[in-house]
């Protein structure tokens, strides 16, 4: 182990996941630092879920090395220093709200009862209520006091926002950031909702087709990249090819995000920075463009290049 996986909450190192139809993650190396936030994004299938079962050893990697806080997962379960949301949110769906969380006691060592029980209340969530009985959107309040009720140095969230409102979804994350600020856990969430992200992540990691695309810190990666707004040209445009990560022409302009590499926006253009989901949304579009190109079958003047 060198010294940033040491310092790392989660780190992975050449790391690949192989199911019967294929791989779903490959050659994936990254570090997320202890006591922040990073969000996980992608495409659907691009391989998020498969990565947090691996963090939690759920799934033992086909290839490479998976670390948590210094230690290799799976050997004895999950991490005991770990905790994790699933998609899918288990819980017991005929226990009582209440007996949800003495069973969250009972089964452990670290479990903070206060604490739960406020993250429930806060909620508004019913403690009599059976679980059965809840809304998504509450299942998922207690499914998340569950996790933190644990006092985890990490926790990792697969889509905790998707079912919420938008003032649950801000209590929710508030109540994490605040946890982080407090204890310096670490958070690892995937969401699709990009704009929930800004403001809140420091960290990214974007997946797609199984492979890392981006990945890095926040400041660091907006710092690095320009949105260039110009004219609408279909020609030439005025950015090295290497430099544009994605450009799109629209009836009245052209935007472009590109790497930032001492770009000065040409006369007639305007830059920016971008936001953290125009950033994202820039990478998926041309991860997706370039996933298109390598499926579609080659045509007859490939043939000819090729002959
Ligand atoms: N148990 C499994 N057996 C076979 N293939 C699987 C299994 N789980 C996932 N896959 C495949 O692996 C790839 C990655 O899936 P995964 O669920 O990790 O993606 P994801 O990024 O979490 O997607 P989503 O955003 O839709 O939740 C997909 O092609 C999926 O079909």
């Amino acid at each position: 182990m060198n010294d940033a996986e040491g310092a790392a909450a989660l780190s992975a190192e050449a790391l690949g996941k192989r199911y019967k139809r294929g791989w779903a993650l490959q050659d994936c190396t990254f570090v997320l630092p202890r006591g922040r936030v990073s969000a996980l994004v992608g495409p659907n299938g691009a391989g998020k879920s498969t990565l947090m079962s691996l963090a939690t050893g759920l799934l033992s990697p086909t290839a490479g090395t998976i670390r948590v806080l210094g230690d290799t997962p799976g050997r004895g379960g999950t991490h005991p220093r770990l905790a994790f949301l699933a998609q899918d949110k288990p819980l017991y769906p005929g226990f009582s709200v209440a007996e949800m969380l003495r069973a969250g006691q009972a089964l452990n060592e670290r479990w903070d009862h206060v604490y739960a029980r406020s993250l429930v209340h806060t909620a508004g969530v019913p403690t009599g209520a059976r679980i059965s009985t809840l809304s998504g959107g509450q299942r998922t309040r207690v499914a998340l006091a569950m996790a933190l009720g644990r006092r985890p140095e990490i926790v990792v969230l697969d889509e905790p926002l998707a079912d919420l409102d938008p003032l649950a979804r801000e209590e929710v994350m508030q109540a994490l950031m605040q946890e982080v600020a407090e204890t310096g856990m670490t958070v690892l969430l995937s969401s699709h909702v990009l704009a929930d992200l800004d403001g809140i992540c420091d960290h990214l990691l974007l997946l797609a087709d199984g492979r890392v695309r981006l990945g890095g810190d926040v400041e660091d990666l907006i710092a690095s990249h320009r949105v260039m707004i110009g004219p609408r040209s279909r020609g030439e445009q005025p950015f090295a090819s290497e430099a544009v990560i994605e450009s799109r022409v629209t009836e009245r302009q052209t935007t472009a995000v590109v790497r930032r590499g001492g770009a000065v926006p040409p006369e007639g253009w305007e830059a920016h920075e971008p936001t953290l989901e125009e950033l994202t949304m820039a990478y998926l579009r041309s991860s997706r463009e370039q996933s298109a190109r390598a499926t579609t079958p080659a045509g007859p003047e490939s043939a000819e290049v090729a002959a």
